[in-house]
């Protein structure tokens, strides 16, 4: 039987290609990345991830399933237990704290995708805000998952891939997707088509965010 995922997989695979081939992450494997840019990556995460959270706790508010409710507002819990801390870790091992951080300040990608998720959360119906934070979750296990079979002669960058291709995070994500599923199924065509825009909208941003931090991106004014 065809899944609804594998439809929505479609739509966003020709950006996760594009991922899986930007020198910013083949830099991740071979060890080439430049520290710097990878510094600027986690600085920037570390603007991100909060309103992430903040997302997944709007996404849960939209759901009329109490299962859907208790999910999302666990990840957004957990997003601040595992993924913000492992990122103010590495900023330690930059020497940096959240303060300093902050100090930098989100640039235009980081500000535009975070705005754009908690729009799609608090002003969309669930079906749009599923759409939106799917492939935050899904691009992140498929580039985990991926990287994790050459990791990465870097241990900070092996370290990042860990948290994301390991199982843990592996299972969040195949439980989003069941999820997916499920609510798919309810769907008419025209809610599954909006839902569909919004990943991939969030999709192009997931490329983006990674662009943004190769080419280390400022406000121009
Ligand atoms: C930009 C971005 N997108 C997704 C994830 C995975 N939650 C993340 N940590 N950062």
């Amino acid at each position: 039987m065809s899944r609804f995922r594998d439809e929505l997989w479609q739509v966003v695979e020709g950006v996760y290609a594009e991922i899986l081939a930007h020198p910013f992450l083949t830099g991740l494997t071979d060890g080439t990345l430049p520290r710097e840019v990878f510094r600027y990556f986690v600085v920037q995460e570390t603007h991100f991830l909060p309103d992430y959270a903040r997302a997944l706790a709007a996404c849960g508010v939209k759901a009329a399933d109490p299962a859907a409710v208790q999910r999302f507002a666990g990840d957004a819990a957990r997003t601040v237990e595992v993924e913000h801390s492992l990122h103010v870790e590495l900023l330690a091992a930059f020497g940096m704290d959240e303060g300093d951080a902050r100090g930098e300040g989100a640039a235009p990608t980081t500000v535009g995708y975070g705005s754009y998720l908690l729009r799609a959360c608090h002003l969309g119906t669930f079906p749009e805000a599923l759409g939106a934070i799917v492939p935050c979750y899904w691009i992140y296990a498929r580039v985990g998952e991926e990287l994790l079979k050459q990791s990465s002669p870097d241990p900070l960058y092996a370290w990042w891939i860990e948290t994301y291709g390991n199982e843990p995070y592996q299972e969040t994500v195949a439980g989003v997707l069941d999820l997916l599923d499920e609510v798919a199924a309810t769907l008419p065509e025209a809610d599954r088509a909006k839902l569909c825009e919004h990943a991939l909208t969030t999709a192009r941003y997931e490329w983006l965010f990674w662009d943004a931090a190769w080419r280390r991106e400022s406000w121009p004014v």
